[in-house]
């Protein structure tokens, strides 16, 4: 294997920023949070313990010293039956503090499990569950518990259970948000392609990116459930007499507010700092998680699926073939059509097109790994003797990583910050190849060495932000590696790159497709990538394949107007070829889905189009092995006609109004490209 050099940008950033997961023990620096921090383990550690130390029993009266003021026997005073308040307060902050946990634990152990799994499933099952929380959420909890207490009488813990589970709707509704934007995040996508399993992509990278938001929740909701608690006894629903509880001693002391003020001020000072310091430990985590996480996404019912309108012949060949695909946003408009392509094994495919014209849709559709609304409604995907498409998510996970991986377009957010490069890469070689920890370090230090990494052993030690961009890169392929896919889906893999660094990406995967039996399909808006690297192109145009073929024949004689423009309006000129005065430009824009015109797709900004191209037309073949839809193209080419730069000094035409057809002009070939 050929060991390429490393990149030019360096390896190890010397700013090394946080990780999210490192981030909690800093939020609790804040002087606030600390004196909160302080505080609520001196109230919790005095009161589990005040058995052991209170100078006085419970109920022990000191019947001389009746509403005394603090003193040195009794440092907080004496209530009416001049009964200790220290002992009498410590003791009774014991079963707010806990319960208020039981509220806190119930609460999450049900609102947080049903987020992630709204998160994951999908719209549907998403549907399924807010609808029951929201029942909860409408319930009259207050009057729910008091009749609860009604029917099995003052049984606190059981009592703040129950509010635990009432509350678990709003919790969940917080959490559903969360994660479903965490799931976004390109890591999670990659955990997903490397293979692992729903539970452990939740565990391991999922629920660490919520833990600062789950526990600013936690810490309000805790605040609030102390409250709770002391309203509760306040009201008489709490431990009997002598049994000391917050909310009673609180109510006996406001019968004496004007007679013996002092009464009120150790309780309610105790309760009160307590309220305050869970949340201004709330607070201070909510500060650290501001801007972590991203908006609520939009979520949609799938549609059914539809028949494919036609599909093309299978290639035996071939290791992956797409037919006829269809991928539409649930209820919504189409984003891509009738897709077709083949994919032969040890050969680069490249999908190529401007901004938006679904190649990352077609994509993820290989991997199942479609936005949450969007889905394959047509077409198949062949792989391996079967159709990828309607495969449950469990035979898509036995699939990703270990036959179809993926690398994108961010490296850095592919990896999750919160791990090592070593952990990151061994956890899936363990999963793939059954092999011990040992070794898998082993396999992973190899894998580095593939792609170019020398010094194996820093990297591994190193965590995603101390790598640059192109490290990141070579990281993530690593990454892809793992489980020894056939194929390689690559998402415009050099975009976020910069050039020189670009260029050792493609000379890695080129030498990865030559020294492996790898077969990639790589997503480009890039002709100088596709033509660097591709053996088969696919043009893209508004959701649609407008032609296809080997590079050489799409790149040297495009055959389709589009195609044509697209290289005409392409900055790469070869050594030796006089800069062109003038490029050519594509009037418009793409438009965008469901406003799709009939007909050719690229009619309103074809300079050769006519009346004929605005009705629907067949696909026709053209070079040998790929197809072109445009009605004109043969004609096209016996005229000798291609796409042309506008006359210098021309006024640029408007989007939908085509130029008016120009005369022959050559465009740059392949071999300019690469
Ligand atoms: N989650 C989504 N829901 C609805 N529409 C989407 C979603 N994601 C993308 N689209 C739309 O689907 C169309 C195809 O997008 P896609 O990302 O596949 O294009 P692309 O050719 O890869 O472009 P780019 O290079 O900008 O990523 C676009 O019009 C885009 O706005």
């Amino acid at each position: 294997m050929t060991a390429l050099p490393l990149d030019a940008a360096g390896e190890i950033s010397p700013d090394p920023s946080p990780r999210p997961g490192r981030r909690l023990p800093e939020a609790l620096r804040r002087p606030g949070a600390l004196l909160a921090t302080g505080w609520l383990l001196f109230v919790v550690v005095a009161s589990l313990t005040a058995p052991l130390w209170r100078p006085y029993g419970v109920a022990e009266q000191d019947l001389a010293s009746r509403l005394a003021l603090p003193s040195a026997d009794h440092w907080l005073g004496t209530d009416p039956l001049g009964r200790d308040l220290l002992s009498r307060i410590f003791t009774a902050g014991t079963e707010p503090l806990l319960s208020s946990a039981v509220t806190v634990l119930v609460a999450f152990g049900i609102g947080l499990p049903l987020a992630l799994i709204a998160a994951e499933r999908g719209p549907r099952v998403e549907r399924v569950i807010s609808r029951v929380t929201e029942v909860f959420l409408a319930l009259p909890s207050t009057i729910l518990l008091l009749a609860v207490i009604g029917v099995i009488g003052v049984r606190t813990f059981i009592i703040m259970a129950i509010l635990g589970v009432l509350i678990s709707a709003a919790v969940y509704r917080v959490m559903l948000g969360v994660a479903q934007s965490v799931r976004t995040r390109l890591y999670v996508d990659a955990a997903r392609v490397n293979g692992l399993g729903s539970l452990r992509v939740n565990v391991v990278h999922v629920l660490p990116s919520m833990a600062t938001v789950i526990a600013v929740q936690a810490a309000q909701l805790y605040g609030i459930g102390l409250l709770i608690v002391a309203g509760l006894a306040f009201l008489g629903f709490g431990p009997a007499e002598p049994d000391p509880s917050w909310g009673f001693m609180i109510q006996d002391a406001s019968s004496y507010v004007f007679t013996a003020p002092w009464l009120m001020v150790p309780t309610g000072l105790v309760l009160a700092l307590t309220v305050i310091a869970a949340n201004e430990l709330a607070d201070a985590l909510a500060g650290k998680a501001s801007g972590e996480t991203a908006p609520v996404r939009r979520t949609r019912r799938p549609a059914a699926r539809t028949a494919p309108v036609e599909t093309a012949a299978a290639d035996p060949a071939a290791v992956l073939e797409v037919a006829d695909l269809t991928v539409a946003v649930d209820d919504g408009p189409e984003l891509v059509t009738g897709v077709s392509f083949a994919l032969q094994p040890g050969r680069v495919l490249g999908l190529v097109g401007e901004s938006g014209c679904g190649k990352t849709m077609t994509a993820r559709s290989l991997l199942g790994l479609l936005p949450d609304g969007v889905s394959v409604t047509g077409g198949s995907i062949r792989f391996a003797g079967r159709d990828l498409v309607g495969l449950s998510e469990r035979e898509l996970v036995a699939l990703r990583g270990r036959e179809i991986a993926m690398i994108s377009q961010e490296p850095m957010v592919a990896l999750d910050p919160m791990f090592s490069v070593a952990y990151q890469l061994t956890g899936p070689i363990r999963r793939f190849r059954g092999v011990g920890r040992r070794e898998a370090r082993t396999i992973a230090a190899q894998l580095l060495r593939q792609v170019g990494i020398v010094d194996g052993e820093r990297v591994l030690k190193s965590y995603p932000h101390q790598l640059s961009g192109g490290m990141a890169q070579r990281v993530a392929i690593a990454l892809a590696l793992t489980g020894e896919p056939r194929v390689l889906v690559a998402d415009e893999p050099t975009t976020a790159l910069d050039v020189t660094v670009q260029a050792e990406i493609l000379t890695l995967l080129r030498a990865l497709v030559r020294d492996t039996d790898l077969s990639v399909v790589i997503v480009s808006h890039d002709l100088g990538v596709v033509a660097d690297l591709c053996d088969d192109v696919a043009v893209m145009y508004a959701g649609t394949v407008v032609e296809s073929g080997t590079a050489a024949a799409v790149l040297d004689e495009p055959a389709h107007p589009y195609a044509q423009a697209l290289l005409a309006a392409n900055p790469h000129v070869p050594d030796g070829v006089p800069v062109p005065v003038r490029l050519a430009s594509i009037p418009g824009t793409v438009p965008p889905p469901g406003s799709w015109p009939t007909g050719c797709r690229f009619a309103t900004r074809c300079q050769f189009a006519q009346d004929q191209c605005r009705s629907p037309f067949p696909v026709l073949p053209a070079h040998a092995t790929g197809s072109v839809l445009c009605v004109r193209a043969e004609e096209l080419a016996r005229e000798h006609l291609s796409w042309a730069a506008e006359p210098v000094g021309a006024p640029p035409e408007a989007a939908g109004s085509p130029p008016e057809p120009a005369g022959a002009t050559s465009v740059p070939t392949a071999g300019a490209l690469r």
